[in-house]
């Protein structure tokens, strides 16, 4: 190993450390020794001096002997902040980053970032690796750089500028491929820190998340590791149910319950299975207003003659005990005489008098119209199980049981809003090639069902700041963000970049029209974290977007397990579509003249024709691998009535 006196080592560790459950993770033991003593094991014999950038604990990471220097950009802004402070200090002309969670970090590192840095004549050298038949894995905050660049960065930053590549960019910086990929991997949580740990083994061959992105507690995995479970992941053509399944995968439900008295539990998800502690009904009783009696007394071939002993009402406790041939007038919902097992209705029988009923041979079967106590719902067993969004037949059954206050799982809250400079607001003049917001509204609409605490951003401009701005408020203050606009390709479109530099987010080309481009992941700013769905802005991509992304995965939340079922119905017409995505066509669902379900779509289907929603009650799904349909062909479809 060689010592470089022209360069100074920096050890990041300014992070929050949240996935470690806010320590810092350079002090977390592993190998008998904080992980940043392995990084200042390794990197100290490099460089002419060495320091710490650390935000918090600093007593703690003081006791490690060498300088420890703070962001000077506040709020946790990341990697390039600390890389900040380090050039601000740094006495030697370079500076040698290496994040403090990489305990194998290489020996040879500020050697061959040198010698790639002189050789190209470049103002940064940062390291890569490449994993046989992938692509070539950057790792930036594993970097040389030249230390009277600091204004640049310092300028970059004060721009609301946080991404390392994004910084780079701006520089001529130098990609130095390093042959082992393990060296470079980080120890984001506590699971892998322990696994390693006990088994002394080199790190498991997952995608971890780059140092640096903001981790987030309680999120297990980076987005990139859910996208590694599927075979053939491609981001520009990815199946629609594959997108279902990582978003599926990704999220988590919030915590949080509250007791709502019975009424507001209406639409709210069921936090706790509710178990009955009573029988419902209480007792045997009758289902018809006649005469209970025992079945053993009706003649199967000739008319059977009763005594009538005495009459029940609902609602009054019945101590009589019939003996054969005596039977017991009895009114619906009465109990049941001990020793009567059936009931014949009052208008099946004759009456003889007050008190003698004939009933004809084969009114009744033995145990006819007698309702059984805990028919309905069985003392000790579940009545209503947790995630069930709560029914007008539930509040019923919640009130049988003399529930008067619910366990319900807090409101998700979702903050939204509209993206574009072409967008105008209801009261203000269309300018001229202005168009009015309506996903502003048909997203209100389908939050507002989804029973979500909505918090309506209006419009954002197509700039980068007033996006970031609105993405950060947003987080600050909602489970889960959804956007329209801006996640396609256009010029204008900051959309991606900001979100980009927000979190874990990955953008999507969906193999399904409407609803191509999609944005999601998950974001972080301060302390706050949130799911984010970028959707498209085309007005019925939106809606698509949402109805078959977003939907699931706020109820999955919410806490709240509600699949969209898929009736099938005949085409009424024949239906163009290559195989190879799936079409989401908007359709009118009614009966054929031979009463059998038929479906007919709503004419012009344009991702822009908003009007193909508005007619339509259903949509007709045609499958990734289906193509064209004939008239007369059977196909799936969604009904709009109960989807949100
Ligand atoms: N060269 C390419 N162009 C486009 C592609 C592509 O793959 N390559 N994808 C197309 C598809 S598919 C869609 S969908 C759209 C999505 O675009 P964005 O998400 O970037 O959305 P915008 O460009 O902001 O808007 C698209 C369209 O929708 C109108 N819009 C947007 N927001 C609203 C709103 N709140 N209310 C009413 N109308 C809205 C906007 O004016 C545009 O006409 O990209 C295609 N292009
Ligand atoms: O698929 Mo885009 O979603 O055409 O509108
Ligand atoms: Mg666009």
């Amino acid at each position: 190993m060689k010592k470089n006196e022209s360069i100074s080592g920096l050890i990041l560790a300014g992070g929050r450390g949240t996935r470690m459950g806010h320590v810092d993770k350079g002090l977390q033991p592993f190998r008998g020794k904080p992980m940043a003593a392995h990084v200042l094991e390794r990197l100290a014999p490099q460089v002419a001096s060495i320091a710490i950038n650390a935000n918090q604990n600093l007593d703690t990471w003081l006791g490690f002997g060498v300088p420890v220097w703070p962001d000077e950009t506040p709020g946790f802004a990341g990697p390039l902040a600390g890389l900040e402070a380090g050039m601000r200090r740094c006495a030697t002309p370079y500076l040698l980053s290496a994040p403090c969670d990489s305990p194998f970090v290489p020996e040879d590192l500020a050697e061959r970032l040198f010698e790639a840095l002189q050789r190209e004549d470049a103002d940064l050298a940062f390291a890569a690796t490449q994993e046989p038949g992938k692509m070539v894995q950057p790792h930036p905050v594993f970097c040389l750089v030249k230390a009277e660049l600091q204004p640049v960065l310092s300028a970059y930053l004060a721009a609301g500028g946080r991404k390392m590549d994004g910084w780079y960019k701006e520089l001529k910086a130098v990609e130095v491929l390093f042959d082992d990929a393990d060296a470079f991997r980080n120890i984001n949580t506590r699971d892998e820190l322990e696994q390693l740990d006990a088994d002394g083994s080199s790190f498991p061959r997952t995608g971890s998340t780059p140092p640096g992105e903001p981790h987030f507690a309680d999120q297990p995995q980076s987005l990139a590791q859910v996208a590694s479970c599927l075979a053939g992941y491609d981001p520009n053509a990815l199946p629609v149910r594959d997108a279902q399944r990582i978003i599926r995968d990704f999220v988590t439900p919030i915590r949080g319950i509250e007791q709502v008295a019975l009424r507001s539990a209406l639409g709210r998800v069921l936090a706790q299975d509710i178990i009955s502690t009573i029988n419902v009904p209480a007792h045997d009783n009758s289902a018809m207003d006649g005469f209970a009696l025992r079945g053993s007394d009706l003649k199967p071939d000739a008319p059977t003659t009763l005594r009538v002993i005495a009459t029940v009402y609902a609602g009054r406790p019945c101590d009589i005990v019939p003996s054969d041939g005596e039977c017991v007038r009895i009114m619906t919902g009465g109990v049941m005489p001990n020793g009567c097992d059936s009931v014949v209705p009052q208008e099946f029988v004759t009456a003889d008098s007050d008190t003698s009923v004939t009933i004809p041979p084969g009114a009744i079967r033995t145990g006819d119209n007698r309702r059984l106590a805990g028919e309905d719902l069985k003392a000790g067993n579940a009545a209503l199980r947790k995630g069930k969004v709560i029914r007008p037949a539930d509040l019923g059954m919640l009130a049988s049981l003399a529930v008067a206050e619910v366990p319900v799982q807090r409101r998700l809250r979702v903050a939204f809003f509209s993206t574009g400079d072409e967008l105008r607001s209801i009261g203000q003049p269309l300018d001229e090639g202005c168009v009015y917001d309506s996903n502003r509204y048909t997203i209100y609409g389908m939050l507002q069902r989804l029973g979500c605490d909505i918090i309506d951003m209006g419009i954002v401009r197509d700039d980068p700041q007033a996006l970031e701005d609105a993405l950060r408020t947003a987080c600050e203050n909602a489970d889960a963000i959804v956007t329209s606009g801006g996640v396609s390709v256009g010029a204008a479109d900051y959309t991606k970049q900001v979100m980009a530099r927000l979190g874990d987010v990955t953008f999507w080309k969906i193999g399904m029209r409407p609803g191509r481009p999609l944005a999601f992941g998950r974001i972080a700013s301060g302390a706050h974290s949130a799911y984010l769905f970028g959707l498209p802005g085309n007005p019925v991509a939106v809606m698509v977007s949402f109805y078959f992304f977003a939907r699931d995965a706020l109820l999955r939340m919410m806490g709240a397990e509600a699949p969209l079922e898929l009736v099938k119905a005949r085409s009424a017409g024949a239906i163009r579509k290559k195989p190879g995505r799936t079409e989401y066509q908007r359709g009118i669902l009614s009966r054929s003249d031979d009463g059998m379900p038929q479906v007919r779509i709503t004419g012009s289907q344009g991702s822009g024709i908003l009007r193909s929603m508005s007619e339509a009650n259903c949509m007709v799904v045609l499958h990734d691998e289906q193509g064209s349909v004939a008239a007369g062909d059977m196909v799936d479809v969604l009904l709009f009535e109960g989807l949100v």
